[in-house]
């Protein structure tokens, strides 16, 4: 059995669509109050996951609790909320009718959702247009008021699915502050988004899935962890300042095209190795430019993780 205190938690969950599996064996855990990315290329088995989440789909197999129990019990439906991807919502209601008829399909009071609406519309940036009809809304304010949807009820797991397409720079900014009020009242997100810079600014854990399968899970820390690459440029490399580089990571490449500048990249284990090597390339009498260690990011391990270049022992690392 599943434990009963996470905000999500599958167990070789599985959907099988004509003959063929589109999720294949997806065991993965969200913890409350944990902002998760859901990462992979189209067509991974992504949105079938989150129907399964959300009981809209029924799994093939496997196991799947939300919030301690099943996306079948109305009780849990109505602590969810859901940003989907492709929003059509009834143009000819104003954003507040909009808000008014999902707060009391969420089962929210009258009382309560004439306090509550005002609140949510303030929040996503809408305060004042609440009044106009959704038919004359920007994309960018209809994916405003489908977040407010979502949040209206105050879930506590919400599930966005890339929430900030149709956003501007600033709409996206203001999407990643509300994520991040979200967590820290203690709701759970599990955001699904392509755009990879902004899950690495918001998320605490992401998983990587192809193939309905999850290729690797953890922290940003967890996963960007291990070697760090320093891009390193001098005016020049003696044999001795090499080999003590050398003492102090991996020598990967040295380029000394441009005449007066040799550029090298070195893989130290460490961050605290930093300071060392600045004292080795000052204490054999080289001058420093450029010293720019380049932690792994989200896009470029995501790249590889799809290139196909896992080891098969990291598959479905928990
Ligand atoms: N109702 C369905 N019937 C048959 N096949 C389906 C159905 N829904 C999804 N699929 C197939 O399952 C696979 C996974 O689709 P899914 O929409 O879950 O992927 P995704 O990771 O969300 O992709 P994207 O990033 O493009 O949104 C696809 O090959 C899709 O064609």
């Amino acid at each position: 059995m599943l434990g009963a205190v996470s905000a999500i938690e599958t167990r070789e969950l599985r959907k099988v669509y004509r003959g063929r599996a589109v999720v294949d064996g997806l065991t993965l855990t969200v913890e409350e109050g944990e902002v998760f990315g859901f990462l992979g290329p189209n067509g991974a088995g992504k949105s079938t996951t989150v129907k399964m989440l959300l009981g809209l789909v029924r799994p093939t197999g496997g196991e799947v609790r939300v919030l301690g129990g099943s996306p079948d019990d109305p009780g849990i439906r109505a602590r969810l909320g859901f940003l989907p991807e492709q929003f059509r919502f009834q143009t000819w209601m104003t954003g507040e009718e909009f808000l008014n008829f999902h707060g009391r399909l969420a089962g929210l009071a009258a009382a309560e959702v004439r306090t509550r609406v005002p609140e949510v519309l303030a929040r996503v940036g809408l305060a004042g247009r609440g009044r106009e009809a959704l038919g004359g809304y920007s994309k960018g304010m209809l994916q405003r008021a489908g977040l407010a949807a979502a949040i209206l009820a105050r879930p506590r797991l919400v599930f966005l699915d890339e929430p900030t397409s149709a956003l501007d720079p600033i709409g996206r900014v203001e999407v990643r502050e509300i994520i991040e009020a979200l967590r820290g009242e203690g709701v759970a997100v599990f955001l699904n988004s392509h755009l990879l810079a902004e899950v690495e600014q918001v998320c605490d854990r992401v998983a990587f899935v192809k193939a309905g399968r999850v290729l690797r899970q953890g922290s940003l820390r967890e996963l960007t962890g291990g070697v760090i690459p320093v891009e390193i440029v001098l005016d020049t490399l003696s044999s001795e300042l090499r080999s003590a580089l050398a003492r102090l990571g991996e020598v990967r490449h040295v380029d000394a095209n441009v005449p007066g500048r040799v550029g090298l990249e070195l893989w130290v284990e460490r961050e605290d190795t930093l300071p060392a090597l600045a004292d080795a390339i000052h204490g054999h009498g080289a001058r420093l430019y450029t010293l720019n260690p380049r932690r792994p990011d989200l896009e470029t391990m995501f790249l590889d993780l799809m290139d196909g270049q896992v080891p098969a022992g990291e598959v479905a690392r928990a």
